[in-house]
């Protein structure tokens, strides 16, 4: 039997604190990190640029394809990719079948061979464990009430100078998580080996922990 590729997989909704634990992972293991979200921001941000229609689902797989290594290395750099509006349109991107086809093989390049000659690979979105890296060894999917994940990002917006409305936020991260897990593509879901973990009422540093303790378990010596 092959030995599973060292790849940790982590899921979950908007805000649910994915992205910080990919990064304290990667940072603990030593492994490369993605952050997949970032490419289907990248996506979105592309069009908004060049005012393409953003429903427009050709245009949208036509965005994806085009993009290059190089783009999606200044796209990602931009700070309007962490605006709420390149958000929704990459919600509104991601649905498209043909941008996520665009998007896969890069995924899975990064996965096999993770750059830089890391021993292993952290990949944080919304079809990890599902799609793109089915046979991790490793699978997490972060979770947290919708309420408390509105609070997240309202004040993360707050920190950032903004003046926004809570309900605004929350009613913003109900139709970002309808989006998600109605989509007919890759809809968020755990994966049927994932490890649920929920951390509304959970700090970072136990959120970690906790993730930590799955991942030594399953994790391949
Ligand atoms: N376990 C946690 N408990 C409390 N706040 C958290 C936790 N994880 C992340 N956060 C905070 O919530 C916000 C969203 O986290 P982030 O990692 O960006 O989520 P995601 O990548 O799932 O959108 C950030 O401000 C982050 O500091
Ligand atoms: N693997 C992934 C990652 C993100 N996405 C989409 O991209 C959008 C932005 O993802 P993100 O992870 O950057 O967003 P946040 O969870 O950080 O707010 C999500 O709402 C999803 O629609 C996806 O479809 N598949």
């Amino acid at each position: 039997m092959t030995r599973p590729l060292p790849i940790v997989a982590i899921d979950g909704p908007a805000a649910s604190g994915k992205g910080t634990l990919a990064r304290r992972v990667a940072d603990a293991l030593g492994f490369a990190l993605l952050d997949t979200g970032a490419l289907y921001r990248a996506v979105a941000l592309s069009m908004i640029r060049s005012g393409a229609d953003l429903d427009d689902p050709a245009a949208a797989a036509a965005a994806a394809r085009a993009l290059t290594a190089d783009d999606i290395a200044r796209l990602t750099a931009d700070p309007a990719l962490r605006q709420d509006d390149t958000a929704a349109g990459a919600s509104r991107v991601s649905a498209v079948t043909g941008v996520r086809l665009a998007l896969l093989e890069f995924q899975r390049a990064f996965a096999a061979c993770p750059p830089g000659g890391a021993a292993g690979a952290v990949l944080d979105g919304r079809d990890i464990g599902t799609v793109i890296c089915p046979d991790a060894p490793v699978k997490l999917f972060v979770t947290a009430s919708v309420e408390v994940r509105a609070r997240r990002r309202f004040d993360e917006l707050r920190g950032r100078g903004e003046t926004p409305s809570f309900p605004d936020v929350l009613a913003d991260m109900q139709a970002r998580d309808a989006r998600d897990s109605n989509r007919a593509i890759a809809p968020l879901v755990p994966a049927r080996d994932a490890v649920v973990l929920d951390n509304s009422d959970k700090d970072v540093r136990q959120s970690f922990e906790e993730a930590m303790q799955v991942i030594r378990a399953r994790l391949p010596a």
